[in-house]
């Protein structure tokens, strides 16, 4: 019989990225999701719970029922600028939730969690690169939530015996090789997802958030990660956990850092359509270089990224995002380039 995973935000686009790596590692994901944001069509690798994780009875329910030996919890409100006008939402979904998850967990006797952190908890911390022992300084209250998940989960495992790995993320991006999911939401935010739904014509209004940053082009610099090896580090963090270890804490990045009109020009490439590179305004919040230090998550969890080269992550989301939109058809010659 197969082990069972309890993955809450199972139909996100992390989420679900997720429980595709746990099916093929011979693991059953139990999908809880509130489908706030999420999708029910991403949900295809085992069952689904449609619920809040605030609800403790419902966790503790579901993981008696399906036997889950181990959480996954992607579920969070995860937009940065929407975090500081609403900041409510993300303190109560964020932390308050993952308090009714923990809950949940203990009334089941399930001690083993691997946590969706973020690269916003660092906030702005210069241009080097960043190691797990960088001072965190969130500049949102999105970051600010996150940090103070990874603060309880500490004092979870000091009282109640919890074992938890943080997983900080930096730019999440990519979609399965097949097209099967990928980056979805409304509305979208996120450059690369925006950029081609511009070249689709679905949306007028891109633009490079800043173009007089203390870089070498002018534009922000981020360390983009292919969802595909963001998905494989949680099964190789589970495992660790599964294989006795108690806390623990990483960054995971590529390594290497873009700029925005880097990734621009590698998406004309890739697709072989022009794009408009209008220059707007900076967006407020965001610091001018994030690249992570991924030396410690490859000592270790053993884990090294595979699938996130800028071109691949290009072509599997332009793939991803032909289909999603049904747009016309790319010329054959974009995808070849
Ligand atoms: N996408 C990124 O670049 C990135 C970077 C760093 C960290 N993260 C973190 O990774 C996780 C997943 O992000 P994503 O991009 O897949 O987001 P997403 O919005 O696609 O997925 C979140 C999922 O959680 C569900 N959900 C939200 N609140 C819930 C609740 N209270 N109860 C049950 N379900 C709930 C939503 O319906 C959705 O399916 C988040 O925790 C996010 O903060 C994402
Ligand atoms: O239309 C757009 C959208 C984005 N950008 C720029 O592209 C870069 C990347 O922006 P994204 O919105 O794709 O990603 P962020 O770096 O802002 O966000 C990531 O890092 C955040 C922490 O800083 C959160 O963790 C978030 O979930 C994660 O996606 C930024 O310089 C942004 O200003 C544009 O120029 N135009």
């Amino acid at each position: 019989m197969k082990t069972a995973i309890l993955v809450t935000g199972g139909a996100g686009y992390v989420g679900s990225h997720a429980c595709k790596a746990l099916a093929a590692a011979g693991y059953l994901p139990v999908v809880l999701d509130n489908f706030s944001t999420g999708h029910a069509d991403f949900v295809r690798w085992g069952p689904q719970v449609k619920g809040d994780i605030a609800d403790s009875a419902l966790v503790a329910e579901t993981i008696t029922r399906h036997g889950c030996a181990g959480v996954m919890h992607f579920a969070a409100a995860s937009l940065v600028g929407e975090s500081v006008s609403n900041p409510g939402l993300y303190y109560a979904n964020n932390v308050g939730g993952t308090l009714g998850l923990l809950e949940g967990m203990r009334q089941a006797g399930c001690r083993s969690i691997v946590f969706s952190s973020t690269c916003a908890i660092y906030g702005d911390p210069g241009t080097g690169p960043i190691t797990e022992a960088t001072a965190q300084a969130p500049i949102s209250p999105y970051g600010a939530s996150k940090q103070m998940v990874e603060r309880v989960l500490r004092d979870f495992h000091t009282a109640h015996g919890l074992n938890s790995i943080c997983l900080r993320y930096f730019n999440a991006c990519g979609a399965s090789e097949d097209a099967e999911i990928g980056e979805m939401r409304d509305p979208e935010t996120h450059l690369i997802p925006r950029a081609m739904m511009s070249l689709l014509g679905r949306i007028r209004d891109f633009a490079v958030h800043g173009s007089d940053y203390p870089t070498a082009d002018g534009t922000a610099i981020r360390d983009y990660i292919h969802v595909r090896d963001l998905a494989q580090a949680h099964v190789l963090a589970l495992g660790a956990l599964f294989g006795g270890k108690k806390l623990g804490a990483y960054n995971l990045g590529s390594g290497r850092g873009a700029s925005v009109l880097e990734v621009l020009n590698e998406i004309e490439r890739v697709t072989g359509r022009p794009m408009a590179k209008v220059s707007g305004a900076r967006r407020a919040g965001d610091p001018p270089v994030l690249v992570a230090d991924g030396a410690l998550a490859r000592q270790e969890l053993g884990f090294t990224t595979r699938h996130s080269a800028m071109s691949r992550i290009i072509e599997s989301s332009w793939r991803w995002h032909l289909k999603a939109h049904g747009a016309a058809a790319a010329p054959q010659a974009a995808l070849a380039a």
